[in-house]
């Protein structure tokens, strides 16, 4: 029987070379994507990408995927630290431009993350003429040592996304399992947000307390024009981690309660109503570590 791979990938590069259309053509129309105000201290996942035999998780770079003055952004710790955090990272340089210094400062930054799998992507392929293009991969080899591997590549036409969708997936470890599960990305992207959002808020009031093997349940979940209504489990593994997040006479329940019903509320711009129920699971997942690779470090908070 063969194992899942599953892990995160971050795509980066400078604006404009793509990096957003490659992104839907990979995750197609199962794009899950989770909204800034839902993810404020970690890194957003911007798709995900589930198949039988492996899952792709696209997370954000702060300041790489989006900003306008990105090598400033870019330079924050944060985003150094997200690339840290993948498995894999994408870099895309355009095949009708020239290498540039922001290019060549993130060059320079990738070269050093010596526990990644690099991979450079010369996209915008179907724009310049084969001559061009082998140019193009020339003036690139001078770096090849950076990279893992190098795919030319076009979103629009189509050109080499199956090969780096393989590529990805060849880099990945073998983990056995997904880290969302489908169901909650694919036609549930609410369900999956309030997830989130509960999640984070019991790790920003319980955190330091309980290891970061929580997981989240969403149980019920209505929505009508004016209002949500969420009953939700938040699962822990012993006795002891429950008492910790109820707190004394439930008060940090009703702190994580309340911090994240604020959250939904501003999110969907709805009346809220939560119920929240810790219950014990042992061994529900046995994997702090995941828990930090998916971004809950304690650190950061
Ligand atoms: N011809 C061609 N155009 C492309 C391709 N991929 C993206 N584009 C175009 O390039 C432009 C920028 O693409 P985006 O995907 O928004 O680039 P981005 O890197 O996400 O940009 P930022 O969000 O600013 O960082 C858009 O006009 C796209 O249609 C491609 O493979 N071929």
């Amino acid at each position: 029987m063969s194992t899942i791979k599953s892990g995160f990938i971050s795509i980066v590069g400078r604006p404009n070379v793509g990096k957003s259309t490659l992104l839907n053509k990979i995750i197609g129309h199962k794009i899950s994507i989770v909204t800034n105000k839902a993810q404020t201290t970690r890194n957003n996942i911007r798709g995900i990408l589930t198949e039988p035999e492996y899952q792709l998780v696209f997370v954000d770079t702060p300041g790489i995927h989006t900003s306008k003055n990105q090598i400033d952004r870019f330079m924050n710790s944060s985003a150094m630290r997200s690339m840290k955090e993948v498995d894999v990272v994408v870099f895309m340089a355009p095949a009708d431009e020239t290498i540039g210094k922001n290019d060549l400062f993130i060059l320079n930054e990738l070269s050093k993350k010596t526990d990644v799998k690099k991979i450079l992507v010369i996209s915008k392929a179907d724009i310049v003429n084969k001559e061009k293009l082998f140019l193009k991969a020339n003036e690139w080899s001078t770096y090849q040592d950076i990279f893992d591997e190098i795919i030319i590549a076009s979103s629009t036409e189509n050109i080499n996304i199956d090969k780096l969708i393989e590529t990805i997936v060849g880099f990945l470890p073998e983990t056995g399992h997904y880290f969302y599960d489908e169901e909650s990305i694919t036609d549930q992207p609410n369900r999956f947000a309030i997830r989130e959002i509960i999640r984070e808020s019991v790790l920003l009031k319980a955190g330091q307390e309980v290891p970061h093997a929580v997981a989240i349940l969403i149980d019920e979940l209505e929505e009508t024009d004016e209002e949500i209504n969420v009953v939700a489990s938040i699962i822990v593994e012993r006795k002891s981690q429950k008492g910790i997040i109820i707190g004394k006479q439930g008060k940090k329940i009703s702190d994580i309660k309340y911090k994240s019903k604020k959250q939904i509320k501003e999110l969907f711009d709805k009346n809220v109503n939560l119920e929240l129920f810790v219950k014990v699971q042992e061994n529900w997942r046995n994997s702090a570590s995941l828990i930090k690779k998916m971004g809950y470090d304690k650190d950061k908070y």
